[in-house]
């Protein structure tokens, strides 16, 4: 209690007890991180490649897969149920239709994820079961960033890669929600009715900013996937196997099976080249 009020008096923002202001004060630092990551800075210069733009999907895919598994589950529960909107928000279709697009049928053989993802999945997974009240700093974060930043991305996304059509951009899209400012004001105001003892309160601004790094860590990780795969594969064509030790396939099998390799040898694994 004291903590946070002597956190509020110091801030030169005044900002107010609704929890949507603390979070967004209490993020500011870390949304700036977020923005000047390499894949975010290559993205805010419309330099963003498809090999880029198919490895964000894989990681995207697996973190809204944990997330939404996760609202679902706790769909019911008093801190949740407020920021519950899964005709409007969720995106796990989405990215199913636009991972569909880029790989094609078999496309779940196709979706690999660097450690940072792993660790991030895991992070909501056990947020999900033991914690679901912080499953709001996660839905905070990836949705109203989605709604915000995300659409100006969308555009980026569909001009940088010579997108003639919608198909592959479904993510970008919120056929649900008509005005993206209107509904952000919502989700704030169903956030400020949720009740929290000011312990929780804290616990959730810290979660908040832990969601924010982990989206840096997994920007920073596909940058060096990126980095490895066109250093050792440039112009290599589909099909044909790239060195890699930071990479995961996320089937849990194939996951462990990666991990005993990595373990055993060191040495660089094989994979699908993008
Ligand atoms: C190129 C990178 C990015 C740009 C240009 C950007 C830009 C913006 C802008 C302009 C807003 C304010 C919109 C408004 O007030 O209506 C915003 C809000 C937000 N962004 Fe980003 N963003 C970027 C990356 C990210 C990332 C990577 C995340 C998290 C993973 C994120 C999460 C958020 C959140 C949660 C908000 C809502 C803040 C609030 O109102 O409480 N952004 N972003």
């Amino acid at each position: 209690m004291e903590t946070m009020k002597s956190a509020r008096k110091n801030d030169p923002e005044d900002v107010g007890s609704d929890l949507s202001e603390q979070i967004k004060a209490a993020t500011k630092d870390s949304h700036v991180r977020a923005e000047n990551t390499a894949l975010m800075l290559d993205y805010q210069k419309g330099k963003i490649t498809l090999p880029q733009y198919k490895l964000l999907l894989c990681s995207l895919y697996e973190i809204y897969r944990a997330l939404e598994e996760e609202l679902d589950r706790n769909a019911s529960h008093p801190a949740v149920a407020p920021i519950y909107f899964p005709q409007e928000l969720a995106r796990l279709q989405t990215l199913e239709r636009d991972l569909e697009h880029f790989f094609g049928s078999e496309w779940r053989q196709r979706v690999i994820v660097p450690a940072a993802t792993v660790r991030y999945q895991e992070r909501i997974r056990r947020i999900g079961a033991e914690s679901p009240d912080l499953l709001v700093a996660h839905a905070y974060t990836r949705y109203l960033g989605d709604l915000s930043g995300g659409q100006v991305l969308g555009k980026i996304t569909q001009r940088s890669l010579g997108l003639s059509s919608k198909d592959g951009l479904s993510f970008f899209s919120f056929p649900g929600i008509s005005s993206p400012h209107r509904f952000k004001q919502l989700f704030r105001s169903h956030m400020n009715s949720i009740e929290l003892t000011e312990g929780r309160r804290e616990e959730m601004l810290r979660e908040a900013n832990t969601s924010f790094l982990l989206n840096i860590q997994v920007f920073d990780d596909l940058q060096k996937m990126l980095s490895i795969t066109t250093t050792e594969a440039e112009d290599q064509s589909e099909g044909n196997a790239v060195k890699s030790n930071n990479m995961f396939p996320s089937l849990p099998s194939m996951q462990f099976t990666v991990g005993v390799c990595v373990a055993l040898t060191t040495v660089g694994l094989g994979f699908y080249a993008l």
